[in-house]
């Protein structure tokens, strides 16, 4: 059985999470070539950049499952090399294609993480309350429209509480209102505590929610700061071929 985290502590300066120096290559191609960033707890920071730049391979980095050069910190020590042991550390994660299991219901989708622990039903049952998930709690996976698939995802990562939460792309395929609830989620989830790091397309969700951004570009660091700092990058405008916070 996985460990659950011990509770958020409620006062931290150790960042959650400190990548250094982390580079990664795939054959002759460099991905990621010296990141260096930190997430601490109650911040929400965003990796952004175009496509390629390496953020997905951060993610992957950051849970064990890539080879690397450079060091992965959480709560000042070196992070697991096995994603069976993340949840246990505090870790939870969104993936892009959401990953869940379309046969099954959305409550046994949530359960999933925390199954075997003995306060399961009233984690799940609290989770599927917080993100209006309840009427659709014995329905299949498989026969929920795409923003409550997101949702479900999003209830799945957060039902084991966790103290570092990475998503990947959350805002990818929704509309306005539901992008909008999104961002009060992921609010209300750092207000908590935790420290989130987003990667995601949609700028201007982005520029609005993220405490830090962190820019990348083929693999290396070309700007880092607030929305404000970042918007205002030249290097930032250059990336993304002129396709600045409107987009
Ligand atoms: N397992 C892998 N084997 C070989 N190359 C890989 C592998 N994973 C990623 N890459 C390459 O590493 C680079 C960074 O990929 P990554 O998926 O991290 O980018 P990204 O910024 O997340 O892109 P996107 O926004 O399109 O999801 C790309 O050139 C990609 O083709």
């Amino acid at each position: 059985m996985n460990p659950l985290p011990d509770p958020i502590p409620v006062d931290s300066a150790v960042p959650r999470l400190e990548v250094v120096d982390l580079t990664v290559a795939f054959g002759g191609l460099t991905a990621l070539d010296d990141v260096s960033f930190d997430v601490r707890p109650g911040e929400i920071v965003a990796l952004i950049g175009p496509n390629g730049a390496g953020k997905t391979t951060v993610f992957n980095t950051v849970c064990g499952l890539v080879r690397h050069r450079g060091e992965v910190r959480i709560d000042g020590a070196s992070a697991p090399r096995r994603t069976s042991e993340l949840t246990g550390r505090g870790v939870s994660r969104t993936l892009q294609g959401l990953g869940l299991f379309a046969g099954l219901t959305v409550r046994e989708n949530v359960l999933l993480p925390v199954a075997a622990h003995r306060d399961a039903g009233e984690r799940v049952a609290a989770q599927l309350r917080a993100r209006d998930l309840e009427p659709l709690a014995e329905r299949p996976v498989a026969a929920l429209s795409y923003p409550d698939r997101k949702r479900v995802a999003l209830a799945r990562a957060l039902v084991t509480d966790p103290r570092l939460l990475l998503l990947d792309e959350p805002a990818g395929g929704l509309g306005a209102d539901d992008i909008s609830g999104l961002g009060d989620v992921v609010r209300d989830v750092a207000a908590a505590g935790c420290a989130v790091l987003l990667v995601e397309h949609h700028v201007d969700f982005v520029m609005g929610l993220a405490d830090r951004i962190v820019v990348l570009d083929f693999g290396r660091v070309i700007a880092r700061g607030t929305p404000d700092e970042v918007r205002d990058d030249p290097r930032v405008e250059e990336a993304y071929l002129g396709v600045k916070a409107t987009a």
